[in-house]
Order: C-alpha cells, then sequence, then structure tokens
C-alpha cells in the first residue's frame, strides 16, 4: 500500500480515528505497536522526570489523598497482567488477584477493559469489583450478597449487539488467510489482532479493517498495542466510562475523592484525561517506554502495579481519616469497602461511647453488621 492510497484510504474512511501503519513509518515511528520509537535509558529517565515512578512518589500520592477517599480504576491487559502472544493466556496471577482483592476491600474499586465484561471476571475472579468491559460499554457493579447489583447495570452501545456479531464474522474471514492474525469478540467491540503477524503482512491486516469499516458507517477504530478495535461510533470511551461511574458512585468531587486510574494503553489515555482536567487524582501509565501521556505517574510493568496496590493497602489500613468522606458518596450503599467502613465506623462509635477508657477495651459486636453509619 502506497502512501498516497493510504492518505486516500483515510480521508474516504474518516471515522477510522487510528494512524495507518504506513503514516506511522512516515513519521519515524516502529511497527511494534506501542506507536513509539527506540529509546535510549537517558530519554526514558529524561521522561520518568516529567512522570515520576508512582512508588518513588507514594508519599507525595499519600499526601494528595490525606483525609480524602481512595476510589482505584484499573486496566486488565498490561496492567494486571504482563502482555503474551495468546489473548486467551493473559492470566492474572494469584499475587495480583490478592493484591486487588486487598485493594477492593479498602477502596471503591473497577475494572475498566477493552475485553468482554464476562471474560475479564472470569480471569480476574474477583465478585467485590465494578467491571466495565468493552472499553466500558458494559457495566456491572459488584455483586451484593451472591447477585450482581442490577441498578448499576448499564450498556450504553446495547444496540449495535447484533452489528458487532456480524462485523466479527465479517473481520474473521476476512484476515483468516493472513497468518498470525486472530479476531476477538468482546461483545460491543472487535479487537483484531496482528501481535503474531508477520511485518510484512501488517498493511492486509489494517486493509481488511478499514474495508470493513469503510462499509459500516455507524462504526470506528482504534488502536491498542498490536491489535485493531473496532467499535460503534458512540461517544462512549473508557474515559466517559470512567467519569459516568464517579457521578453514579458519587465520588466526583475533587475535595473529598483522590481517583487513581492505572492503565498502559492509548485507550486508557481518555481516563487519564478525564482524572487531569477534572484534577480529580490522576492516571499512572505502565510503560517501560516513553510516550506521550496525560497520566502524572507512572509504573514499568504489571509487577510494579502489584507493589503499588499493596503499598496502597499498607498505607489504606493505617490511614484513619479516610473514611469520613463515606457519607457523601451517594453510591457509598452499592459499594463493599464502603459497606464495611461504615460497619467498622460503627463499632469504633459504638465502643467509644460503651467504653470511654479505651486501654483494655475490646468491644466485639457483630450486631450492627450492615447497618451502616452516615
Ligand atoms: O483494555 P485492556 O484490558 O488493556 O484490553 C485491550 C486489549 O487487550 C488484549 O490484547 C492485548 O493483550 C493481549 C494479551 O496479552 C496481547 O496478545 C495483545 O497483543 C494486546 O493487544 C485483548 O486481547 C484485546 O481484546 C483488548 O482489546
Amino acid at each position: 500500500m502506497d502512501g498516497a492510497h493510504t492518505l486516500r484510504q483515510a480521508a474516504l474512511v474518516s471515522r477510522v480515528s487510528f494512524e495507518p501503519l504506513s503514516m506511522l513509518e512516515q513519521n519515524g515511528l516502529t511497527r511494534d505497536g506501542s506507536g513509539v520509537s527506540a529509546q535510549s535509558d537517558s530519554e526514558f529517565e529524561a521522561w520518568r522526570e516529567e512522570h515520576p515512578c508512582a512508588l518513588h512518589s507514594f508519599d507525595q500520592i499519600a499526601a494528595l489523598a490525606a483525609n480524602k477517599l481512595v476510589a482505584v480504576f484499573l486496566d486488565y491487559d498490561g496492567t494486571l497482567t504482563p502482555i503474551v502472544s495468546n489473548p486467551d493466556l493473559a492470566l492474572m496471577s494469584d499475587h495480583a488477584r490478592a493484591a486487588v482483592r486487598r485493594v477492593a476491600q479498602l477502596f471503591p474499586t473497577a475494572i475498566i477493559s477493552g475485553r468482554g465484561r464476562e471474560k475479564v471476571q472470569q480471569f480476574v475472579q474477583l465478585a467485590e469489583l465494578y467491571y466495565a468491559g468493552s472499553h466500558g460499554m458494559d457495566i456491572v457493579g459488584p455483586d451484593v450478597e451472591g447477585t450482581p447489583h442490577a441498578d448499576l447495570a448499564f450498556q450504553p452501545a446495547a444496540q449495535y449487539e447484533p452489528l458487532m456479531d456480524a462485523v466479527y464474522e465479517e473481520l474473521a474471514a476476512g484476515v483468516a488467510q493472513i497468518a498470525g492474525s486472530s479476531v476477538e469478540h468482546n461483545k460491543f467491540c472487535v479487537s483484531v489482532h496482528f501481535r503474531n503477524c508477520d511485518p510484512d503482512d501488517y498493511p492486509a491486516v489494517v486493509g481488511v479493517v478499514e474495508a470493513v469499516a469503510a462499509a459500516h458507517p455507524e462504526l470506528r477504530v482504534t488502536r491498542g498495542r498490536k491489535v485493531l478495535e473496532v467499535r460503534p461510533q458512540v461517544d462512549w470511551d473508557k474515559g466517559t466510562a470512567l467519569a459516568h461511574l464517579l457521578e453514579l458512585l458519587g465520588l466526583a468531587d475533587p475535595d473529598r475523592v483522590v481517583c487513581l486510574y492505572i492503565g498502559d494503553d492509548r485507550t486508557d489515555e481518555d481516563a487519564f484525561k478525564v482524572l487531569a482536567e477534572r484534577r480529580l487524582g490522576g492516571g499512572i501509565l505502565v510503560s517501560t517506554k516513553p510516550k506521550p501521556t496525560a497520566a502524572l505517574w507512572t509504573l514499568r510493568d504489571p509487577a510494579e502495579v502489584a507493589a503499588f496496590l499493596n503499598r496502597l493497602v499498607a498505607w489504606g489500613q493505617t490511614n484513619d481519616n479516610l473514611w469520613h468522606s463515606v457519607g457523601s458518596c451517594t453510591g457509598w450503599a452499592m459499594c463493599p469497602s464502603m459497606r464495611r467502613r461504615s460497619q467498622e465506623a460503627t463499632l469504633q462509635a459504638r465502643a467509644a461511647v460503651a467504653c470511654p477508657a479505651p486501654a483494655g477495651c475490646n468491644v466485639t459486636d457483630s450486631s450492627s453488621a450492615g447497618r451502616g453509619a452516615r
């Protein structure tokens, strides 16, 4: 595919919002799916001056969060699991799962992924989380007493489900002859993977995706890590999904809440921007390479993400002030961590009344469980 043809295609298919590969190359960028060229250590260090390591900056983050409620939003692939060549084998380690479970016991915690929601739930296996699959187009709340919280369920692109089934078939047929390619149905979006293709075949994959997108004006295409993601032309992405959950749960007030969003991909930038615009905490980009980002901080890989989450847990367990803003959160009753905190607060308040002299006082009143203290 020559450059002029690529530009004509881009103009013709103006809703295709990713840069064609040949355009990336014209701009001196690489084919490794990251969209950035090889960088030296010194360039990486210079970039990290602007986007410091979240572990090294932990005290600064803790200072921002003092006397506020912390909310945690996590991407899945590349953030909680390392990138692997077979998407079906991107399994979460027990260590990472334990870290997320501990975080969710203390703070409202959500996963926002490009994956289909049910698939990411199967990978993560934690019922106490909020999940937003299909880049936020399929939202559910945590289980309440064993049942998914129906009030939170939201699918802004529900009417496109039959179209996405058809598009999946068209894309699968289109790339069937391209060795190494694969197509993944993520319910309200379809991923076309080229990680395992010969780089000479990348343009052929792009061509198939462009042709299918051109045939359906209701579609747009975004780009992730060696993947093209075909989705409905709706004004909804990880950023709007994040904003939706923050509003729904009463977590949108920067005076009371610090929100941390950890992600590794271009699509996570929409969420980083929401936090930056609202000055509501900040994004943490997972990357070993310098790249333009709206995130405030960085981590190198999923191992550092797990270390950061464990640090957050250790801090949360010793921080007495966090729960004061719980009463202001309209969605607090739906959130397991909030319910637990309010139960603890009730116990502490009762203990203080029943036993004003704390020495030797060991109140274990389980009768208040579930009542909450607002
Ligand atoms: O939003 P995310 O949770 O990061 O999902 C984005 C895409 O992630 C997956 O693909 C990526 O990870 C795969 C497994 O490590 C890797 O093989 C692939 O090259 C990456 O692009 C997932 O398979 C896609 O469907 C998601 O759209």
